[in-house]
């Protein structure tokens, strides 16, 4: 027994070395840097939305810390969205606890007190706009990467609060527009309309987020979470009081064949795309 203790010790720590953290956190003086890293692309399966969750809430309890950048380990990606292959042809009881833990990633980082800051070097479509919506600031790459609600191009439909956000974030005629059309816009049309506070070259988009956040953080801190939470408690609410229900209808509309045919057409072009890349 006592001679298998060391074995067990060294499969546990050679386990944990191994096993790639889907987040990776850094702790700076007074605030933290959460890199996404979940590779290729960072899409967000169960997995990682909870591992955010799991950050974020170690990074409130931490009473060093009062702020955080939000960011990506690959610089051309911050996050591809949501992990389609969770919803294409999908178990129900995972589909379900997929979308809980959406819904509580998305709660999480929207009315936390922490100070936040996203800082998008890459892509940005869907899901991974919504993240970057839920921070205070958002600084973004100039260039190629864009950023944007594209679920009506998939043949989807983003739930009320990705749309209540939205709407939070650039108002209700920029988002009709952008969620109708399934837009995703580079930093400069993203800081034309709201969606972006900062548009700076990709190696500047660490430092420009920093001077974001310490700005936040200069204000004193209980004037600032609790204006937070009166801007964000009421549209957070909508969704706290209608959780079930919104899991429901997301499940419902996921399983439906006209969902499902979508997806698998959307699937093969990322395919497609991705063997024509790698062929080249
Ligand atoms: C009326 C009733 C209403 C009820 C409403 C209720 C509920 C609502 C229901 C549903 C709403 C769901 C909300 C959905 C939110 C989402 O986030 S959907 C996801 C949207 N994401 C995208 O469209 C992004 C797709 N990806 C890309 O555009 C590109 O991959 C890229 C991110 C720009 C990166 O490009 P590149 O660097 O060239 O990389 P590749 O395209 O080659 O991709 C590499 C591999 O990664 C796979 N992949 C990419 N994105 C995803 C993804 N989102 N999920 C899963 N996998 C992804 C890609 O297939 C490649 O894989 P292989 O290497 O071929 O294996």
């Amino acid at each position: 027994m006592l001679r298998c203790l060391p074995t067990f010790r060294a499969r546990a720590a050679r386990a944990m070395s191994t096993t790639p953290s889907l987040v990776q956190i850094e702790k700076k003086d007074n605030y933290a840097i959460v890199r996404l890293s979940r590779a290729p692309v960072n899409s967000l399966n169960m997995e990682l939305l909870q591992a955010i969750d799991e950050a974020v809430q170690s990074l409130e309890q931490d009473k060093n810390i009062k702020g955080m950048i939000l960011s990506s380990t690959n610089p051309k990606i911050f996050s591809a969205g949501l992990d389609i292959t969770e919803m294409y042809q999908p178990k129900t009881k995972r589909l379900r606890e997929f979308w809980r833990a959406f819904q509580n990633t998305y709660l999480r980082l929207y009315t936390t007190p922490l100070a936040t800051v996203a800082a998008i070097e890459g892509h940005s479509p869907a899901g991974g706009c919504l993240l970057a919506m839920c921070c205070d600031s958002r600084v973004m790459s100039l260039g190629g990467p864009l950023i944007g609600l594209n679920e009506t191009k998939l043949g989807i439909v983003a739930p009320f609060w990705m749309r209540d956000v939205m709407v939070n974030t650039i108002g209700h005629r920029e988002t009709e527009k952008m969620l109708g059309l399934g837009l995703q816009v580079n930093a400069l049309r993203g800081k034309e309309i709201g969606l972006i506070d900062e548009a700076v070259p990709v190696e500047q988009v660490h430092s420009v987020a920093e001077k974001l956040l310490l700005e936040w953080l200069s204000i004193p801190s209980s004037a600032r979470k609790l204006t937070k939470a009166m801007m964000r408690d009421e549209t957070a609410q909508k969704l706290r009081s209608r959780l079930d229900e919104d899991r429901s209808n997301f499940v419902d509309f996921c399983e439906t064949d006209k969902v499902q045919s979508a997806l698998a057409g959307y699937l093969a072009a990322l395919k497609k795309k991705a063997e024509a890349k790698a062929a080249k």
